[in-house]
């Protein structure tokens, strides 16, 4: 643990994460190594600077001087750890950097990375790590590669705690930390010679407690708390910055769509499967229509008759069938037919009956002897005139949907029509989701008498009706009180039936906000994320969580989708992440995980019809109504077409965007991705927005 005891109090040891690159720094490239190498750190308790984002800086060397001097120097960072430029490509001068920097070498750190990587790749060879002491900080140059960077810091990050004392000079500290790895390095002695394997890249403080800082027991490889009452930290020693790095929007949605698995297929009757997706592709069982069909009422004709008088020879009506030994129609033969009844052999085609004229019946009137065919052409009518041909509206065999195509209406039509439906449809099931409420404070909206200092559960009604718009399985549990038994206690209880609890509430940093340490360390989840850079849903939180069936001794995995308490941020951040990854559970194609195309979250240009603040420092997602409207002119638009359509897409706000201002939900079908900034957006300015009618 990176923490260490200085007369009762706990100060967590502080570091820093550069990237060096010369891509991630002209935004041409996205950062993966930086943010990943901050969870690590979080986890392991190291309190990260930079309100716990990487810094960035291109391949030059006075550019990562100039700030490792700042982070030593000034900021007296305990731990600098560079991510990048440790190749032999010329632009790779992070190790020239930092060999100008550091006081003294630390050759055993890059050793014990280059040796770790040697066991995965021969081209670990080809890394040039530099790692040192500044003043009273440990330097150290990690590749770029997400993974070699991770595996590197893995191989460091039982001794980084007590290299930090050491050149710290803190004798007691490092005392404790050598004592500490010593145990550790037995512990997973004993533990490789009882399994007889030697996995020993398996670090016994994977499995030790993760969290904020504690003045107790911070460092015991303690089991999880089974009642989650001792996961509560004296308010006074809460930490006062989050120690969950801020992600961006885009990571976090990544985090949540890596980890939100489409689920096995489970089989569906015609009338139960609506919006639910097919989980394999699926083919015509028979041509359709099977057999050759009249289009019309009429008579079935032969190719070489023209107009003229004829007998009506036989009668066929839908349903009815022509025996395969029966006479095929003659030239000069008529014969009586109905829309979707099979035509007679011999026929070519079909005459409407409003083409026709009687001229004898039967006296009864129940039989017609005699019909004049209309028409100047001879023959009558082209071959296949009103003809539905077998097959011709889908041939058996055909692929008319594709595995992941969601069944609407016309979906399930198509395929009973095909033959698919004789026995049940193979559909991908559906996440069963649970939605848990918590907070003191918060009262049933039936309540008569809202008591002082209460406020109305609407987010519990927000989702449960969101999930079932969606037609996502979803059921409602009691509201848990803000106390850590109780709370471990309704989520294992949610998690027994679904497949994802959200909760909302109790995930910002009150000493009511007991979220994150009962899942973590009285669930043992791990939470992949804590803080998302967005406005509405700053604390944000996902974790995921392994569940063992009691009775079948099968695991799986659930997801945790530990929302913010603000009404507002509720329902954008289930927009913007639970539903994805419901959908994407559910099978739906459109949502990708790699590339972070989520189809209905696609967004379109729209114009501003009021002025909008810009928040400083989070991107905002503003809800709006969008309409069709004239193009709105203003000094700086100019016709965007030649066209004389003038519409476009225009969204007006709904008002304050407070986030516990349900109002500003309401009639809203669009999420303006406002960005961060100073000011304001103009009127007449362009943004980009969620279309999200019918989702919030
Ligand atoms: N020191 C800081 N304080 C806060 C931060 C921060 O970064 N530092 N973040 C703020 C942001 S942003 C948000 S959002 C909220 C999130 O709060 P929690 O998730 O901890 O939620 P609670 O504290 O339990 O409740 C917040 C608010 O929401 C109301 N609420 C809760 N549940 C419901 C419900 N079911 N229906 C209606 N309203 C509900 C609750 O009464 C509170 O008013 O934290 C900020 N603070
Ligand atoms: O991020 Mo909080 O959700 O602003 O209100
Ligand atoms: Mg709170």
């Amino acid at each position: 643990m990176a923490a260490k005891t200085v007369e009762g109090v706990t100060r967590r040891l502080s570091c820093a994460v550069i990237t060096v690159s010369d891509r991630v720094a002209a935004s041409q490239a996205e950062d993966r190594s930086g943010p990943a190498l901050i969870r690590m750190l979080v986890v392991e308790n190291w309190e990260v600077v930079n309100d716990g984002n990487p810094h960035v800086v291109p391949d030059e060397v006075d550019a990562i001087q100039a700030l490792v001097k700042r982070l030593v120097d000034e900021e007296k960072v305990d731990l600098v750890l560079t991510t990048g430029g440790t190749g032999f490509s010329p632009r790779d001068v992070t190790p020239e950097a930092i060999t100008g920097l550091v006081d003294r070498l630390a050759p055993g750190l890059s050793i014990a990375m280059v040796t770790t990587s040697l066991e995965k790749t021969p081209m670990a060879a080809l890394s040039r790590p530099v790692c040192g002491i500044r003043g009273k900080s440990v330097i150290v140059t990690l590749p770029g590669s997400t993974k070699g960077s991770t595996e590197n810091l893995d191989a460091l990050l039982m001794v980084l705690p007590h290299a930090v004392d050491l050149a710290r000079g803190d004798t007691r500290a490092a005392d404790d930390t050598h004592k500490k790895i010593n145990d550790a390095a037995a512990a997973e002695d004993t533990k490789h010679r009882h399994h007889h394997h030697h996995h020993h890249h398996q670090h016994p403080h994977r499995q030790s407690h993760h969290g904020c800082a504690r003045t107790t027991s911070s460092h015991q490889h303690a089991s999880h708390s089974k009642d989650g009452d001792d996961v509560a930290v004296p308010v006074a020693h809460r930490a006062r910055t989050s120690p969950y790095p801020m992600v961006s929007f885009d990571d976090a949605l990544a985090t949540v769509l890596m980890h939100a698995k489409q689920l096995s297929s489970v089989k569906r009757t015609l009338v139960d499967s609506l919006g639910y997706v097919l989980a394999n592709d699926v083919c015509a069982a028979e041509d359709v229509p099977s057999f050759r069909a009249s289009i019309v009422d009429g008579y079935a004709v032969t190719g070489t008759d023209g107009p003229g008088v004829y007998p009506v020879i036989s009668n066929t009506t839908a349903g009815s069938t022509h025996s395969p030994a029966s006479t095929p129609l003659a030239a000069g033969q008529i014969a009586r037919i109905t829309t979707g009844a099979p035509l007679p052999p011999g026929a070519t085609g079909v005459i409407m009956v409003e083409d026709t004229t009687l001229i004898q019946a039967s006296p009864d009137g129940l039989t017609e002897n005699f019909v004049q065919l209309h028409g100047t052409n001879t023959p009558l009518l082209a071959p296949g005139t009103n003809v539905r041909e077998i097959g011709s509206d889908v041939a058996k065999g055909t692929k008319v949907l594709p595995r992941g195509a969601r069944l609407s209406p016309a979906e399930l039509a198509l395929l009973a029509s095909v033959g698919a439906a004789t026995n049940e449809i193979d559909v991908v099931a559906k996440p069963k989701v649970v939605v848990l409420s918590t907070g003191n404070e918060i009262a049933d909206p039936a309540e008569k008498n809202l008591q002082p200092g209460h406020t109305r559960d609407s987010n519990k009604y927000f989702l449960l009706n969101a999930l079932r718009e969606e037609r996502f399985p979803a059921t409602i549990m009691n509201t848990a009180k803000d106390s850590a038994p109780e709370l471990a206690g309704s989520i294992r209880a949610a998690l027994d039936s679904a497949d994802v609890l959200i909760t909302t509430g109790g995930v910002s940093m009150g000493e009511m906000d007991l979220l994150k340490p009962v899942l973590e360390k009285a669930l043992g989840a791990t939470i992949h994320f804590g803080r998302v850079n967005i406005k509405p849903g700053k604390p944000t939180t996902f974790a995921t969580l392994t569940h063992t069936d009691a009775e079948t001794n099968t695991t799986t995995t659930k997801l945790v989708f530990a929302l913010p308490g603000n009404p507002a941020s509720v329902a954008v951040t289930f927009t913007l992440f639970v539903l994805p990854a419901l959908r994407k559970m559910a099978g739906d194609p459109t949502v990708l995980a790699p590339t972070l195309k989520v189809e209905f979250l696609s967004s379109v240009l729209v114009q501003l019809a009021d002025r909008i603040p810009l928040d400083p420092e989070r991107p905002e997602f503003h809800r709006a109504h969008v309409t069709l409207a004239p193009i709105l002119a203003t000094t700086t638009t100019t016709s965007l077409s030649s066209s004389n359509n003038t519409n476009r897409f225009v969204a007006t706000s709904t008002g304050s965007q407070r986030s516990s201002r349900v109002l500003s939900l309401c009639a809203s079908n669009a999420l303006l991705k406002v960005p961060a900034g100073q000011g304001l957006l103009e009127r007449g300015a362009y943004v980009d927005a969620f279309l999200v009618r019918g989702l919030l």
